[in-house]
């Protein structure tokens, strides 16, 4: 049986196959603004994304993912809380059965309908699967969904999800581009954390932008439609599929903003 999000195989077993959600720096949090501390030494972000580089959308039995080639320098995060330049691997979401919850981080317990991840790997190492492990390795932007108006650019994924419904559907995603996926103002957060999936890898350099972007109630509709069970077994909707704010033992969260 491998990890899901179902009482028997979910975030609360995660650790008798991956100890490490134990561990001293996992994710997601709850980030209280009130005891952020504002570093002025944190540099604005710089994201450059290339629409040429996406590749194609894929239900990977988690989430929905995008992915793009990251065999040169093209889709890039540097700056902000990093050295280094770090290129865009893939992007997915996490998002709840009802718009009251779906988020991994949450804001002084406030929880979003869903949360964006934008999942960079520092070129320091040769490539994501290396950098996926070491301590420096994976810088992670998160954006929160909030319920407001309808999102255009948010539309042309869910678009998608009809030829992807079940678990290892894929098809070719061409000429997106991320950056219109990202909030006007580019405010942030930032913690040492981990992946917040199996295998929890202490390796990531989280960015949490403090303003959401909008996504109607219809469109989240659409994301509930996608399934965790492939073509053939009994339909399971993917909803859920967030992990809960874990101990910030004794960690630092740092804000970009007064
Ligand atoms: N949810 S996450 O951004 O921490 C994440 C990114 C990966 F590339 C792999 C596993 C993960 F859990
Ligand atoms: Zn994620």
């Amino acid at each position: 049986m491998s990890w899901g999000y179902k009482p028997n195989n979910g975030p609360q077993k995660w650790v008798e196959n991956f100890p490490i959600a134990d561990g001293v720096r996992q994710s997601p949090i709850d980030i209280v603004p009130g005891q952020a501390s504002y570093d002025a030494g944190l540099k604005p972000l710089t994201l450059k994304y290339d629409p040429s580089t996406c590749l194609d959308i894929l239900n990977n039995g988690h989430s929905v993912q995008v992915t793009f080639a990251d065999d040169t320098d093209s889709s890039s995060l540097t700056d902000g809380p990093i050295s280094g330049l770090y290129r865009l691997k893939q992007f997915h979401f996490h998002w709840g059965a009802s718009d009251s919850k779906g988020s991994e981080h949450t804001v002084a317990g406030t929880k979003y309908p869903a949360e964006l991840h934008l999942v960079h790997w520092n070129t320091k190492y040769t490539s994501f699967s290396e950098a996926a492990s070491k301590p420096d390795g994976l810088a992670v932007v998160g954006v929160f969904l909030k319920i407001g108006g309808e999102n255009p650019n948010l539309q042309k994924l869910l678009d998608a999800f009809d030829t992807i419904k079940s678990k290892g559907k894929q098809t070719s995603f061409e000429n997106f581009d991320p950056s219109t996926l990202l909030p006007g103002c580019l405010d942030y957060w930032t913690y040492d954390g981990s992946l917040t999936t199996p295998p929890l890898y202490e390796s990531v350099t989280w960015i949490v932008c403090k303003e959401p972007i909008s996504t109607s109630s219809a469109q989240m509709a659409k994301f509930r439609t996608l399934l965790f069970s492939a073509d053939g077994a009994a339909q399971d909707c993917m909803v859920d599929n967030y992990r809960p704010p874990q101990p910030l033992k004794g960690r630092t969260v740092r804000a970009s903003f007064k």
